[in-house]
């Protein structure tokens, strides 16, 4: 195929309620909107998931523009491609940037699926026809309040509940919850608040069996998660320090991880993703699908990766009406039970909703 022209749009849309971390708060969600054009007319869509605020990585929206605009565009327009896998080796000499470079890449995967007549899942290999789904719960202003708000999420099906946790609000709310809830699959993180001189406090949340402990330590380390997996019980599962399929595999080999959340924008795009869940099938380390408050194009690339056999945890990716007033998307994605169906149309399997992404759009450059 020949990427004969793309159009970049830049949306912003206001979530439904803020979502707190350890950083702070958002509630307004900017993003690009990718469409990539082959010479038959046909077109894949990316959206991009960087934050304006660089505190989960590096990257922001306007990192992600110049990044795209000036340097990942001019590599793939007017490009001859044979296969998406190409696009992550097109895009080698340019470092990091992985978020602005999985806008472009995702895109060029759901053209791809689109043009050889399969759907997205089908494209990448996968198998299930469903994917379980949990929710992650951002910072809550009392626990009174975290405690209905997960007793709703229970009741409305999802798999597994993560709440995020900081030095200060640890281990009193997990206790709160698990005598609430002795038996619902339970989850926190940490989003690298912590370091090794909170050993203690980080041990003590052995006692609430918790399916797992996500990113504790330094966002780019994983000496000192090897350490600390030692001697906890609780299994580990990094985030933020894992950006590629070399990562992995070192983050494994020195028993940093037991689970990897794999995030498509993190890691550079669907070929990595794919890359460091095949890795980690033949090591025997499960995987699930993290999330960047992702309006419906990027919800919908979660749900295809999803469907990759490895994928034996629940993950982040919610319903549309859990953030989202109005998706982007036709149909909306909605969770039944605590499922998400796969979609069986061609590419992404959901068709971008023209009339709404008109409303949040506050520029498109077109590029040919
Ligand atoms: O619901 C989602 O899309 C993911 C929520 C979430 O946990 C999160 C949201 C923003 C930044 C980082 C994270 C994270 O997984 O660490
Ligand atoms: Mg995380």
């Amino acid at each position: 195929m020949i990427i004969k022209k793309i159009t970049m749009r830049h949306l912003k849309m206001t979530m439904k309620n803020p979502f707190v971390t350890s950083f702070g708060s958002m509630q307004e969600k900017e993003f690009f909107l990718l469409e990539v054009f082959d010479e038959n007319g046909n077109s894949g869509w990316g959206e991009s998931a960087a934050f304006q605020a660089p505190w989960y990585t590096e990257e922001t929206v306007q990192t992600t523009l110049h990044m795209i605009r000036d340097f990942l565009i001019p590599l793939v327009l007017n490009k001859e491609i044979s296969h998406p896998d190409e696009v992550s080796e097109i895009f080698a000499p340019i470092r990091k940037n992985n978020m602005a470079k999985a806008a472009v890449e995702v895109a060029i995967w759901d053209l791809y699926a689109k043009r050889t007549n399969q759907s997205l899942s089908q494209a990448l290999g996968g198998v299930t026809e469903k994917i379980e789904v949990g929710i992650s719960i951002g910072i809550q202003t009392t626990t009174e309040k975290l405690l209905e708000v997960v007793s709703n999420y229970i009741q409305e099906g999802y798999k597994r509940i993560k709440v995020k946790i900081k030095p200060g609000y640890d281990i009193e709310m997990i206790q709160k919850l698990r005598e609430a809830f002795p038996s619902i699959p339970l989850m926190a993180d940490a989003n690298s608040s912590y370091t090794l001189e909170d050993f203690e406090l980080l041990k003590k949340l052995d006692d609430y069996e918790l399916m797992m402990i996500e990113q504790p330590l330094a966002n780019d380390d994983i000496v000192d998660h090897a350490k600390l997996q030692k001697q906890l019980n609780t299994p580990i599962c990094l985030d933020e320090s894992i950006l590629s399929v070399a990562d992995a595999r070192n983050a494994i080999e020195l028993g940093s991880t037991k689970v990897i959340n794999i995030k498509i924008a993190r890691v550079g795009g669907l070929t990595e993703a794919k890359k460091i869940h095949d890795l980690c099938m033949e090591k025997g380390v499960p995987v699930w699908c993290g999330g960047m408050l992702e309006a419906g194009i990027g919800r919908a690339h979660n749900i295809a990766l999803t469907s990759l056999p490895n994928f034996t945890l629940p993950g982040d990716t919610a319903g549309s009406s859990h953030y989202w007033e109005e998706d982007i998307i036709s149909p909306e994605i909605v969770v039944v039970n605590g499922y998400i169906e796969v979609p069986k149309g061609n590419g992404i399997g959901y068709e971008p909703n023209m009339k709404v992404i008109q409303r949040y759009l506050l520029d498109t450059i077109v590029f040919e």
